[in-house]
Protein backbone atom coordinates (compact mmCIF):
# COMPACT_ATOMS: atom_id res chain seq x y z
CA UNK A 1 0.00 0.00 0.00
CA UNK A 2 1.17 3.36 -1.06
CA UNK A 3 0.65 6.43 2.24
CA UNK A 4 1.37 10.46 1.86
CA UNK A 5 1.57 12.42 4.66
CA UNK A 6 0.77 15.91 4.15
CA UNK A 7 1.62 17.53 7.21
CA UNK A 8 0.16 21.19 6.10
CA UNK A 9 -2.39 20.50 3.25
CA UNK A 10 -4.34 23.40 1.46
CA UNK A 11 -6.93 24.27 -0.13
CA UNK A 12 -5.77 26.04 -3.77
CA UNK A 13 -7.62 28.97 -4.75
CA UNK A 14 -6.37 29.23 -8.43
CA UNK A 15 -7.50 32.74 -9.76
CA UNK A 16 -6.77 33.59 -13.35
CA UNK A 17 -7.15 37.72 -13.68
CA UNK A 18 -6.00 39.00 -17.39
CA UNK A 19 -3.13 40.77 -16.36
CA UNK A 20 -2.69 41.38 -12.66
CA UNK A 21 -2.56 44.77 -11.14
CA UNK A 22 -0.32 44.99 -7.61
CA UNK A 23 -1.65 47.49 -5.44
CA UNK A 24 -5.27 47.93 -7.68
CA UNK A 25 -8.42 45.88 -7.36
CA UNK A 26 -7.93 42.99 -10.28
CA UNK A 27 -11.00 41.20 -11.55
CA UNK A 28 -10.75 37.57 -11.83
CA UNK A 29 -11.68 36.11 -15.24
CA UNK A 30 -11.95 32.42 -13.56
CA UNK A 31 -11.19 30.75 -10.38
CA UNK A 32 -11.52 27.28 -8.80
CA UNK A 33 -10.54 25.67 -5.47
CA UNK A 34 -9.41 22.78 -5.01
CA UNK A 35 -7.59 20.16 -2.55
CA UNK A 36 -3.89 20.76 -2.40
CA UNK A 37 -1.06 20.32 -0.70
CA UNK A 38 2.31 18.08 -1.65
CA UNK A 39 0.96 14.92 -0.61
CA UNK A 40 -2.40 15.44 -1.47
CA UNK A 41 -1.69 16.08 -4.76
CA UNK A 42 0.32 12.87 -4.83
CA UNK A 43 -2.20 10.45 -3.76
CA UNK A 44 -4.59 12.14 -6.78
CA UNK A 45 -2.23 11.90 -9.36
CA UNK A 46 -1.39 8.26 -8.12
CA UNK A 47 -5.44 7.49 -8.18
CA UNK A 48 -5.95 8.86 -11.66
CA UNK A 49 -3.13 6.75 -12.60
CA UNK A 50 -4.66 3.70 -11.30
CA UNK A 51 -2.45 3.46 -7.81
CA UNK A 52 -4.52 3.12 -4.61
CA UNK A 53 -2.72 5.37 -1.72
CA UNK A 54 -3.97 6.63 1.53
CA UNK A 55 -3.92 9.99 1.68
CA UNK A 56 -2.90 11.02 5.91
CA UNK A 57 -2.41 14.64 6.69
CA UNK A 58 -3.65 16.98 9.80
CA UNK A 59 -6.86 18.97 8.83
CA UNK A 60 -8.74 21.83 10.74
CA UNK A 61 -12.28 23.71 10.57
CA UNK A 62 -14.22 23.98 7.52
CA UNK A 63 -11.84 24.23 4.56
CA UNK A 64 -10.55 20.95 6.43
CA UNK A 65 -13.79 19.56 6.23
CA UNK A 66 -13.81 20.41 2.27
CA UNK A 67 -10.58 19.02 1.80
CA UNK A 68 -11.43 15.62 2.81
CA UNK A 69 -15.06 15.71 1.11
CA UNK A 70 -13.14 16.84 -2.51
CA UNK A 71 -10.58 13.90 -1.64
CA UNK A 72 -13.25 11.20 -1.62
CA UNK A 73 -15.15 12.89 -3.99
CA UNK A 74 -12.47 11.71 -6.37
CA UNK A 75 -12.31 8.48 -5.08
CA UNK A 76 -9.28 8.40 -2.98
CA UNK A 77 -8.65 6.54 0.23
CA UNK A 78 -8.02 9.03 3.70
CA UNK A 79 -7.23 8.55 7.13
CA UNK A 80 -6.83 12.35 8.39
CA UNK A 81 -6.15 14.00 11.78
CA UNK A 82 -9.03 16.79 12.59
CA UNK A 83 -6.73 19.36 14.92
CA UNK A 84 -9.62 20.98 17.49
CA UNK A 85 -8.54 24.75 16.55
CA UNK A 86 -7.37 26.92 13.89
CA UNK A 87 -8.24 25.84 10.17
CA UNK A 88 -6.76 24.03 6.83
CA UNK A 89 -4.96 26.78 5.01
CA UNK A 90 -6.34 28.74 1.24
CA UNK A 91 -3.40 29.03 -0.78
CA UNK A 92 -3.86 31.32 -3.60
CA UNK A 93 -2.22 31.05 -6.82
CA UNK A 94 -2.54 33.91 -8.97
CA UNK A 95 -2.53 33.30 -12.48
CA UNK A 96 -1.11 36.54 -14.48
CA UNK A 97 1.11 37.40 -16.55
CA UNK A 98 3.20 35.59 -14.22
CA UNK A 99 2.25 32.67 -11.47
CA UNK A 100 2.26 34.19 -8.08
CA UNK A 101 1.71 32.48 -4.94
CA UNK A 102 0.69 33.06 -0.95
CA UNK A 103 0.47 29.80 0.51
CA UNK A 104 -0.54 29.94 4.13
CA UNK A 105 0.68 29.60 7.57
CA UNK A 106 -1.53 26.13 8.34
CA UNK A 107 -3.14 25.07 11.63
CA UNK A 108 -1.15 24.50 14.75
CA UNK A 109 -0.28 20.88 14.82
CA UNK A 110 -0.55 19.93 19.12
CA UNK A 111 2.02 16.99 20.18
CA UNK A 112 -1.70 14.64 20.77
CA UNK A 113 -2.41 14.71 17.17
CA UNK A 114 1.69 14.19 16.47
CA UNK A 115 0.90 10.96 18.43
CA UNK A 116 -1.85 10.06 16.55
CA UNK A 117 -0.17 10.21 13.55
CA UNK A 118 2.63 8.61 14.76
CA UNK A 119 0.25 5.43 15.99
CA UNK A 120 -1.57 5.33 12.37
CA UNK A 121 1.67 5.03 10.88
CA UNK A 122 2.66 1.73 13.40
CA UNK A 123 0.47 0.00 10.71
CA UNK A 124 2.90 0.13 7.93
CA UNK A 125 4.58 -3.25 6.72
CA UNK A 126 6.77 -4.49 4.42
CA UNK A 127 6.60 -3.74 0.75
CA UNK A 128 4.39 -0.34 1.81
CA UNK A 129 5.53 3.04 0.08
CA UNK A 130 5.27 5.90 2.41
CA UNK A 131 5.43 9.53 0.79
CA UNK A 132 6.06 12.61 3.23
CA UNK A 133 5.84 15.85 1.38
CA UNK A 134 5.30 19.41 1.36
CA UNK A 135 6.45 22.23 4.24
CA UNK A 136 5.67 21.83 8.10
CA UNK A 137 3.75 24.74 10.24
CA UNK A 138 5.95 26.33 11.66
CA UNK A 139 5.36 25.23 15.06
CA UNK A 140 6.73 21.72 14.38
CA UNK A 141 10.30 21.05 14.13
CA UNK A 142 12.56 20.68 11.19
CA UNK A 143 13.41 16.87 12.62
CA UNK A 144 9.62 15.86 12.29
CA UNK A 145 9.97 14.09 9.15
CA UNK A 146 12.73 12.36 10.87
CA UNK A 147 11.19 11.30 13.51
CA UNK A 148 8.46 9.52 11.44
CA UNK A 149 11.16 7.95 9.71
CA UNK A 150 12.92 6.17 12.41
CA UNK A 151 9.78 4.99 13.67
CA UNK A 152 9.49 2.75 10.26
CA UNK A 153 13.55 1.96 10.49
CA UNK A 154 13.96 -2.02 10.00
CA UNK A 155 10.16 -2.67 8.54
CA UNK A 156 11.49 -2.81 4.60
CA UNK A 157 9.00 0.55 3.56
CA UNK A 158 9.99 2.59 1.89
CA UNK A 159 10.39 6.08 2.10
CA UNK A 160 9.74 9.00 -0.20
CA UNK A 161 10.52 12.46 0.66
CA UNK A 162 9.74 15.76 -1.08
CA UNK A 163 10.60 19.08 1.08
CA UNK A 164 12.75 21.43 1.53
CA UNK A 165 16.49 22.87 3.74
CA UNK A 166 16.91 20.51 6.82
CA UNK A 167 13.19 18.95 6.47
CA UNK A 168 14.93 17.39 3.42
CA UNK A 169 18.75 17.01 5.15
CA UNK A 170 17.72 15.59 8.53
CA UNK A 171 16.11 12.35 6.84
CA UNK A 172 19.48 11.81 4.46
CA UNK A 173 21.25 9.51 6.73
CA UNK A 174 17.64 6.85 6.48
CA UNK A 175 18.64 6.30 3.55
CA UNK A 176 14.67 7.60 1.14
CA UNK A 177 14.20 5.74 -1.68
CA UNK A 178 13.49 8.78 -3.38
CA UNK A 179 13.55 12.27 -3.23
CA UNK A 180 13.08 15.05 -5.44
CA UNK A 181 14.28 18.81 -4.94
CA UNK A 182 13.76 20.81 -7.87
CA UNK A 183 16.64 22.60 -9.02
CA UNK A 184 16.26 25.68 -7.00
CA UNK A 185 16.18 23.84 -3.30
CA UNK A 186 18.79 21.53 -4.65
CA UNK A 187 20.91 24.48 -5.05
CA UNK A 188 19.86 26.14 -1.87
CA UNK A 189 20.88 22.81 0.52
CA UNK A 190 24.32 23.77 -1.03
CA UNK A 191 24.21 27.40 -1.70
CA UNK A 192 25.17 27.57 -5.13
CA UNK A 193 23.00 28.11 -8.50
CA UNK A 194 21.96 25.31 -10.58
CA UNK A 195 22.06 26.02 -13.93
CA UNK A 196 21.77 22.88 -16.45
CA UNK A 197 21.47 19.24 -15.95
CA UNK A 198 25.17 18.02 -15.55
CA UNK A 199 25.31 20.93 -12.59
CA UNK A 200 22.12 19.25 -11.15
CA UNK A 201 23.62 15.52 -11.57
CA UNK A 202 26.57 16.65 -9.87
CA UNK A 203 24.72 18.12 -6.72
CA UNK A 204 22.10 15.00 -6.99
CA UNK A 205 25.95 12.75 -6.51
CA UNK A 206 26.51 14.54 -3.46
CA UNK A 207 22.76 14.12 -1.82
CA UNK A 208 23.34 10.28 -2.50
CA UNK A 209 26.65 10.22 -1.21
CA UNK A 210 24.74 12.02 2.16
CA UNK A 211 22.52 8.63 1.85
CA UNK A 212 19.62 9.29 -0.69
CA UNK A 213 18.54 5.84 -2.85
CA UNK A 214 17.59 7.43 -5.67
CA UNK A 215 17.33 11.65 -6.54
CA UNK A 216 15.14 13.31 -8.91
CA UNK A 217 15.71 16.55 -9.96
CA UNK A 218 13.09 18.39 -11.88
CA UNK A 219 14.03 21.76 -13.67
CA UNK A 220 10.30 22.81 -14.59
CA UNK A 221 10.40 23.90 -18.66
CA UNK A 222 14.36 22.46 -18.54
CA UNK A 223 13.58 19.10 -18.28
CA UNK A 224 14.75 17.01 -15.55
CA UNK A 225 17.41 14.06 -14.32
CA UNK A 226 17.82 10.98 -12.24
CA UNK A 227 20.65 9.32 -10.77
CA UNK A 228 19.44 5.96 -9.92
CA UNK A 229 20.65 3.61 -6.92
CA UNK A 230 23.35 2.04 -9.04
CA UNK A 231 24.99 5.33 -10.33
CA UNK A 232 23.42 5.62 -13.97
CA UNK A 233 22.13 9.32 -14.87
CA UNK A 234 19.28 9.86 -16.50
CA UNK A 235 18.94 13.40 -18.53
CA UNK A 236 16.07 14.49 -20.36
CA UNK A 237 14.09 17.56 -21.37
CA UNK A 238 10.90 18.92 -20.56
CA UNK A 239 7.69 17.68 -22.99
CA UNK A 240 6.88 20.35 -25.18
CA UNK A 241 3.43 22.20 -24.56
CA UNK A 242 1.58 25.40 -23.39
CA UNK A 243 2.12 25.81 -19.99
CA UNK A 244 -1.97 26.05 -18.00
CA UNK A 245 -1.04 25.55 -14.71
CA UNK A 246 2.42 24.09 -13.14
CA UNK A 247 0.57 24.08 -9.29
CA UNK A 248 1.17 20.50 -8.45
CA UNK A 249 3.50 19.46 -11.62
CA UNK A 250 6.53 18.11 -9.17
CA UNK A 251 4.17 16.27 -7.10
CA UNK A 252 2.52 15.08 -10.34
CA UNK A 253 6.25 14.17 -10.99
CA UNK A 254 6.62 12.00 -7.98
CA UNK A 255 3.13 10.26 -8.62
CA UNK A 256 4.52 9.17 -11.93
CA UNK A 257 7.86 7.93 -11.10
CA UNK A 258 6.63 5.93 -8.41
CA UNK A 259 3.34 4.60 -10.66
CA UNK A 260 6.31 3.78 -13.60
CA UNK A 261 8.08 1.94 -11.22
CA UNK A 262 5.65 -0.33 -9.65
CA UNK A 263 4.89 -1.13 -13.19
CA UNK A 264 8.08 -1.62 -14.68
CA UNK A 265 10.60 -1.76 -11.72
CA UNK A 266 12.64 0.11 -14.44
CA UNK A 267 14.43 3.25 -13.32
CA UNK A 268 14.42 5.20 -16.90
CA UNK A 269 10.96 4.09 -17.41
CA UNK A 270 9.84 5.84 -14.11
CA UNK A 271 12.20 8.91 -14.90
CA UNK A 272 10.03 8.97 -18.47
CA UNK A 273 6.71 8.54 -16.84
CA UNK A 274 7.53 10.98 -13.64
CA UNK A 275 8.31 13.28 -16.37
CA UNK A 276 5.20 12.91 -18.58
CA UNK A 277 2.93 12.62 -15.00
CA UNK A 278 4.57 16.54 -14.19
CA UNK A 279 4.49 18.02 -17.68
CA UNK A 280 0.74 16.87 -18.33
CA UNK A 281 0.10 18.71 -15.24
CA UNK A 282 1.48 20.92 -16.25
CA UNK A 283 -0.37 21.34 -19.35
CA UNK A 284 -3.66 21.44 -17.97
CA UNK A 285 -5.90 23.22 -15.80
CA UNK A 286 -6.14 20.29 -13.41
CA UNK A 287 -3.91 17.32 -12.17
CA UNK A 288 -2.82 14.44 -15.29
CA UNK A 289 -5.05 11.95 -15.45
CA UNK A 290 -3.83 8.50 -17.26
CA UNK A 291 -4.92 9.38 -20.60
CA UNK A 292 -3.00 13.35 -20.69
CA UNK A 293 0.14 11.47 -19.40
CA UNK A 294 0.49 8.37 -21.63
CA UNK A 295 -0.40 10.78 -24.34
CA UNK A 296 2.65 13.04 -23.81
CA UNK A 297 4.77 9.83 -22.33
CA UNK A 298 4.19 8.84 -26.13
CA UNK A 299 4.66 11.74 -27.74
CA UNK A 300 8.20 12.68 -26.15
CA UNK A 301 9.70 9.38 -26.38
CA UNK A 302 8.46 7.59 -29.09
N1 LIG B 1 6.78 24.79 -18.33
C1 LIG B 1 6.82 23.47 -18.36
N2 LIG B 1 6.88 22.82 -19.55
C2 LIG B 1 6.95 21.47 -19.60
N3 LIG B 1 6.99 20.69 -18.51
C3 LIG B 1 6.95 21.27 -17.30
C4 LIG B 1 6.86 22.70 -17.15
N4 LIG B 1 6.84 22.99 -15.82
C5 LIG B 1 6.89 21.78 -15.17
N5 LIG B 1 6.98 20.77 -16.05
C6 LIG B 1 7.09 19.32 -15.77
O1 LIG B 1 6.85 19.04 -14.41
C7 LIG B 1 8.06 18.56 -13.77
C8 LIG B 1 8.15 19.14 -12.38
O2 LIG B 1 8.15 20.56 -12.47
P1 LIG B 1 8.87 21.54 -11.43
O3 LIG B 1 10.34 21.44 -11.56
O4 LIG B 1 8.25 22.88 -11.65
O5 LIG B 1 8.46 20.90 -10.03
P2 LIG B 1 8.24 21.64 -8.64
O6 LIG B 1 9.08 22.86 -8.56
O7 LIG B 1 8.38 20.60 -7.60
O8 LIG B 1 6.70 22.04 -8.83
P3 LIG B 1 5.49 22.32 -7.81
O9 LIG B 1 6.11 22.72 -6.49
O10 LIG B 1 4.71 23.40 -8.48
O11 LIG B 1 4.72 21.04 -7.72
C9 LIG B 1 9.20 18.97 -14.72
O12 LIG B 1 10.33 18.15 -14.59
C10 LIG B 1 8.51 18.85 -16.08
O13 LIG B 1 8.45 17.49 -16.49
O1 LIG C 1 3.75 25.19 1.31
P1 LIG C 1 4.17 23.88 0.69
O2 LIG C 1 3.72 22.71 1.51
O3 LIG C 1 5.61 23.85 0.34
O4 LIG C 1 3.44 23.79 -0.73
C1 LIG C 1 2.04 23.76 -0.80
C2 LIG C 1 1.62 23.82 -2.27
O5 LIG C 1 2.06 25.00 -2.92
O6 LIG C 1 2.19 22.71 -2.94
C3 LIG C 1 1.28 22.15 -3.87
C4 LIG C 1 1.92 22.13 -5.23
O7 LIG C 1 3.10 21.39 -5.21
C5 LIG C 1 0.03 22.99 -3.79
O8 LIG C 1 -1.12 22.20 -3.97
C6 LIG C 1 0.11 23.65 -2.44
O9 LIG C 1 -0.60 24.85 -2.34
Amino acid sequence: MIYTVTFNPALDYIVRVEQFNVGEVNRAAYSEIMAGGKGVNVSLVLKNLGHESTALGFAAGFTGEKLVRDLKDKGCRTNFIFLEQGMTRINVKIKGQEETEINGEGPEITPMAIRAMMIKLERLREGDILILSGSIPKTLPEDIYEKVIVRQQGKNVRIVVDATKNLLKETLEYHPFLIKPNHHELGELFGVTISNPEEALSYAEKLQQMGAVNVLVSMAGEGAVLLDEYGNKHMSPAPEGRLVNSVGAGDSMVAGFIAGYLETKDYEQAFRMGIAAGSASAFSEFLATREETMEVLEKTFK
